[in-house]
């Protein structure tokens, strides 16, 4: 009989975390998730908790800085975390691997926002050139993991999540702030919205987990986008959430983050549109 897949997850307290252990269950039946306890920026810390969780089939590593803004005002510690816990994370699987056949494969999730922003759906061979601070922090991670897993042979999928919403949300992430805002809004009102024009491809975070499960338990190497394959306005999206039709004041600049998602259905088994 064959052993379960033993799998370690950084990140499954976050919203996201926790509908990837969930779909883990259904995707993964029997295999065993051990959840990341250690602060990735704390090295000692990290291969104590690598080496305790033994030998790994597979990784799936969540943990990072967000929402944008919060790296945005803090970008040492988005550095930090985004970037250097992802190394940490590595160099400590590393360590705890010595003497094992085949190191544990890395399921790297990143971001929509290490791309510059375009005005057509944006595949995986588009630049690289970030529209934020916290998409600048995401690009360093990717990039260390490349090479650091390059280096051992180690089997990398880097995931590129675009946006997405989650009713347990909180703070600044664009739902929880049009939640609060539309609450207190009234159909008379003009209600002022940045970035109203801007194209996004909304997902849930429950959604988002099912890919990235499928997309974990995969063979596929390399970089991939995930997304619904839809696109939206903010301004769209924000009237989804409203009771009454929103009078918007479009603020400042656009910019328009939109996955070309064939490459996900292709390696999920999908059918393009
Ligand atoms: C997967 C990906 O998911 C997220 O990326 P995003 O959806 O691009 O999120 P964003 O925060 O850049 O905003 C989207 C748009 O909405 C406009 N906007 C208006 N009013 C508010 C507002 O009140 N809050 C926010 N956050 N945005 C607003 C804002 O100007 C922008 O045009 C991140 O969690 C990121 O961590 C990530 O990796």
């Amino acid at each position: 009989m064959s052993q379960p897949l033993r799998i370690f997850l950084t990140g499954s307290g976050g919203i996201l975390g926790r509908h990837v252990a969930t779909a883990l269950q259904a995707h993964a039946p029997g295999a065993q998730v051990l959840r990341n306890t250690a602060d990735l920026t704390d090295l000692a810390a990290t291969t104590r908790v690598v080496q305790r969780a033994g030998p790994l089939d597979l990784v799936i590593h969540l943990a990072a800085l967000v929402p944008v803004d919060e790296v945005c005002a803090d970008p040492a510690r988005g550095y930090a975390v985004n970037a250097g816990g992802t190394i940490n994370l590595i160099a400590a699987l590393a360590a705890a691997e010595v003497g094992q056949a085949t190191p544990a494969r890395l399921l790297h999730c990143s971001s929509g926002h290490v791309y510059a922003a375009q005005d057509r759906p944006i595949s995986e061979e588009d630049p690289t050139d970030p529209v934020s601070v916290y998409g600048k922090t995401k690009l360093m991670g990717e990039q260390a993991a490349r090479d650091i897993c390059a280096q051992v042979g180690r089997a990398l999928c880097v995931a590129r999540l675009f946006s997405i919403h989650d009713p347990a949300q909180e703070g600044n992430y664009l739902r929880p702030s049009l939640e609060r805002r539309l609450a207190k809004a009234s159909p008379e009102t003009e209600f002022e919205l940045y970035g109203a024009g801007s194209l996004r491809d909304f997902l849930t975070a429950e959604a988002a987990a099912q890919q990235l499960v499928r997309l974990a338990l995969s063979s596929f190497e390399g970089v991939v986008n995930l997304g619904s394959g839809r696109a939206q306005t903010v301004a769209e999206f924000a009237q989804s959430f409203a009771p009454f039709p929103l009078k918007i004041k479009a603020m400042g600049a656009d910019n328009n983050l939109v996955p070309d998602v064939s490459l996900l259905h292709d390696i999920l088994g999908e059918a393009n549109d």
